[in-house]
C-alpha cells in the first residue's frame, strides 16, 4: 500500500496547474449512457475514481478509452449497446458516485440494477432522494439482495421538489429527465458548478434544459440524445487545496488553470485570515508571509463554503492565531482528520457538528493514517509545515481524487515522495 513521506518547512513557490474536476467528470461520463453515439470528454483528470467509472461503464458493455488519441486527459465513450445494465457491488463499493448511473440507465434501457452504496467514513450517504425522484417519474423501484432495481417503459415528466439539496441526486435525476416524456421541473436543486457542467454537456447532446446553476431546473424531455464533445471544468477543490498549501507554508503560489468564480467562499475566508489573494481570469496568486488570523467557517451548499474544503481549511486553522470554529453542516461524520491532526500537535476538540481549533500550535511529524479523500489532503497540508518527516499511510484515498499530487507539489518546492506501489504497479 502506498505511503507519502513529507518533510515540512519549505514555502511553496511558483506555478501549480489545476486538473479537470473529478466531480464533474464522473457525472459527465455517466451521461454518455444516454446515447448510442460517441462522446468525447476533454480535461478528464487521471485519478482512480475515473478508472473505477471506466470499469463500471465497461462492465455494462460500453467502450471506454481513457487517454484517447494519445491525449492523456481525453476520454472516448460509446454506449452503443448496454448488454448488462448492472452496477455491480464489487465496483460500487469503491466509489459512491456509482449511483450516478441509476438515472441514465433506466432512462435509456428501461431497466437498471445498481448495488446500494455502502457506509462511508464521512457519513451515511443515503440515496433515497434519487429513488423518490425516479418513482415520481414513473419508475418502479424494488430492493433485493443489496441491489436496487428500477424499471419503466418510459419515464414521464414530473414536478420534483428535493427535500434536501443533493448534488449527485440533482445530477442523476437531471440525466433521467432528459429522455422522459414531457416536462420535468426540479425545485431546491443543487447549484454546484458540477451540476452546471453536466447540464452544459447534456445540452450539447441535444437535451433541453433551462435553469442549471439555479434552484429551479426545467427539462423538456426528448426521445433521443446524440453524441457530443465536452470539456470538463477545472477542479475547484484541487485549486482550493493548492491555495491553502500556498497560504499555510507562507509561500507565493500561482494556482493556474482554475475558475476563480467557483472559489469565492474560500477566497473570502482566506482574506479574513490575512492571506493575500490576487485573482486573475483563470489563475489565483496566493501569498502569505505574516501571521495568520483565525476565521470561523460553516459548510454550506454552493455558493457557501464547500464541505470538500473543510478538512484542508482545518489544517490552516491550526496555524492561525486565535480560536477557529468549524461547523460541518453537510455530512455528520466528516471530522476523521481531527484525531490525526491532534497527533501532529494540533489542539482541536469536537462536539457534534462543531470543531474548535485553538491556534497557533506548532506541528510535529508523525505516522498518520488517511481516512478519506479530503482528510488525506488535510494531513498533507499539515505535514508541509510540520517539524520533521511525516509518513502518511493509505494514500489510496488521495489517489481517488488528486492527480499526481506529490509531483505537482514537488514542482513548487515541497519535499514529498511516494513509497510503494503506484496504482498496483511498481
Ligand atoms: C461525486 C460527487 O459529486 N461528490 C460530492 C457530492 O456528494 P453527494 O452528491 O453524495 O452529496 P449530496 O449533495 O447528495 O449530500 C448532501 C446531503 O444530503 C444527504 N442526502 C443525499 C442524497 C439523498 O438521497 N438523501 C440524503 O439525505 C446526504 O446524506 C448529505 O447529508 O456532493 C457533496 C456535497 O457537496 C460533496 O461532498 C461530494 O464530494
Ligand atoms: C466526498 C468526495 O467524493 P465522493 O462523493 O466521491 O465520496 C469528495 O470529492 O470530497
Amino acid at each position: 500500500m502506498d505511503k507519502f513521506v513529507v518533510r515540512g518547512g519549505n514555502p511553496l513557490l511558483g506555478t501549480i496547474k489545476v486538473s479537470g474536476a473529478k466531480n464533474s467528470a464522473l457525472p459527465c461520463m455517466a451521461a454518455a449512457i444516454l446515447t448510442e453515439d460517441e462522446v468525447i470528454l476533454e480535461n478528464i483528470p487521471q485519478v482512480r475514481d475515473i478508472e473505477t467509472e471506466r470499469k463500471l461503464l465497461a462492465s455494462m458493455g460500453a467502450e471506454v478509452e481513457l487517454g484517447y488519441g494519445r491525449a492523456q486527459h481525453r476520454t472516448r465513450i460509446r454506449c452503443a449497446v448496454l448488454s448488462d445494465p448492472v452496477a455491480k457491488y464489487e465496483i460500487v463499493k469503491t466509489m459512491r458516485a456509482s449511483s450516478l448511473v441509476l438515472g441514465p440507465l433506466v432512462a435509456r434501457t428501461g431497466i437498471a440494477r445498481v448495488a446500494m452504496p455502502g457506509g462511508c467514513a464521512i457519513g451515511g450517504r443515503p440515496i433515497d432522494l434519487h429513488i423518490k425522484g425516479l418513482e415520481a417519474m414513473g419508475a418502479t423501484i424494488t430492493q433485493e439482495h443489496g441491489y436496487l432495481e428500477a424499471r419503466t417503459n418510459r419515464l414521464k415528466g414530473a414536478r420534483i421538489v428535493f427535500d434536501k439539496i443533493t448534488v449527485t441526486g440533482t445530477e442523476d435525476l437531471l440525466m433521467a429527465a432528459t429522455l422522459a416524456e414531457g416536462e420535468t421541473i426540479f425545485e431546491n436543486c443543487a447549484r454546484e458548478p458540477e451540476v452546471t457542467d453536466l447540464a452544459a454537456m447534456l445540452v450539447a447532446m441535444g437535451a433541453k434544459i433551462e435553469g442549471a446553476g439555479t434552484s429551479t431546473i426545467r427539462v423538456q424531455g426528448v426521445s433521443k440524445l446524440h453524441g457530443a464533445r465536452h470539456r470538463i471544468n477545472p477542479d475547484r477543490i484541487e485549486a482550493g487545496t493548492f491555495l491553502i498549501a500556498g497560504a499555510i507554508t507562507g509561500g507565493d503560489l500561482n494556482v493556474d488553470g482554475c475558475e476563480p468564480a467557483h472559489l469565492s467562499a474560500l477566497i473570502y475566508k482566506l482574506e479574513q485570515c490575512g492571506v493575500r489573494i490576487d485573482v486573475g481570469t483563470d489563475h489565483i496568486r496566493v501569498r502569505s508571509g505574516g501571521d495568520l488570523k483565525a476565521a470561523d467557517i460553516s459548510t454550506e451548499e454552493y455558493p457557501g463554503f464547500p464541505t470538500d474544503m473543510q478538512a484542508q481549511y482545518m489544517a490552516l486553522a491550526t496555524q492561525a492565531e486565535g480560536t477557529t470554529i468549524v461547523t460541518e453542516n453537510i455530512f455528520e461524520n466528516r471530522f476523521m482528520h481531527v484525531q490525526e491532526l491532534n497527533r501532529m500537535g494540533a489542539n482541536i476538540t469536537v462536539q457534534g457538528r462543531t470543531a474548535t481549533v485553538q491556534g497557533k500550535t506548532p506541528l510535529q511529524s508523525a505516522a498518520v493514517m488517511c481516512s478519506d479523500l479530503r482528510a488525506s489532503a488535510s494531513l498533507v497540508l499539515a505535514a508541509l509545515v510540520a517539524d520533521g518527516e511525516t509518513i502518511l499511510d493509505r494514500v489510496y484515498h488521495m489517489d481517488r481524487g488528486y492527480e499526481r499530487l506529490e509531483e505537482k507539489l514537488r514542482g513548487v518546492g515541497a519535499q514529498i515522495r511516494r513509497m510503494g506501489d503506484v496504482f498496483g504497479k511498481k
